[in-house]
């Protein structure tokens, strides 16, 4: 599997965490940013992300800022995405088992470090379980192809 980060300034703590993370996991990732000092604009991090996971270079992508929710609403922009916030373990399970998420998107001002790991755990070991969830995805899908 391989798995693609980013984040904007305020998530940058968070997504490092993630990057030892993956690390100790062995798993391939590379990490987009952001690389800053400053101030960013989330969106400028979450497409380019999103884009590379929707195109399949990369199987899951973890996307991090302030609150988790203006980088899930970018990523959900681009066609063929599902980035599920998740900030409990169970939500993070689920995503993947029924929503199929290839993404998850995380706020580092609403959780601690600890538990941001855990939820990416999670997210990267749980499995689509198919079935009656298939038909819901597939929905989704064929309203972007429309
Ligand atoms: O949480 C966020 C968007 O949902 C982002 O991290 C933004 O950066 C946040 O909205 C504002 O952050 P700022 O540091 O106050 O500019």
């Amino acid at each position: 599997m391989k798995v693609i980060l980013a984040s904007d300034h305020g998530g940058v703590n968070i997504r490092k965490e993630i990057a030892s993370l993956l690390e100790e996991m062995n798993i391939e990732f590379e990490d987009m940013g952001c690389n800053c000092e400053g101030s960013v604009d989330y969106p400028d991090y979450a497409i380019p992300a999103a884009e590379r996971v929707a195109n399949g270079e990369f199987e899951r992508g973890i996307v991090v800022c302030g609150t988790g929710i203006g980088i899930s609403i970018s990523a959900n922009k681009v066609k063929g995405v599902r980035c599920a916030l998740a900030h409990d373990v169970f939500s993070a399970k689920m995503c993947r088992q029924h929503n199929n998420a290839n993404m998850l998107a995380l706020g580092e001002r609403v959780i601690g470090s600890g538990l941001a790991r855990e939820l990416a755990k999670t997210f990267l070991e749980s499995e689509f379980e198919g079935g009656r969830h298939e038909n819901r995805v597939n929905k989704i899908t064929a309203y972007e192809d429309k």
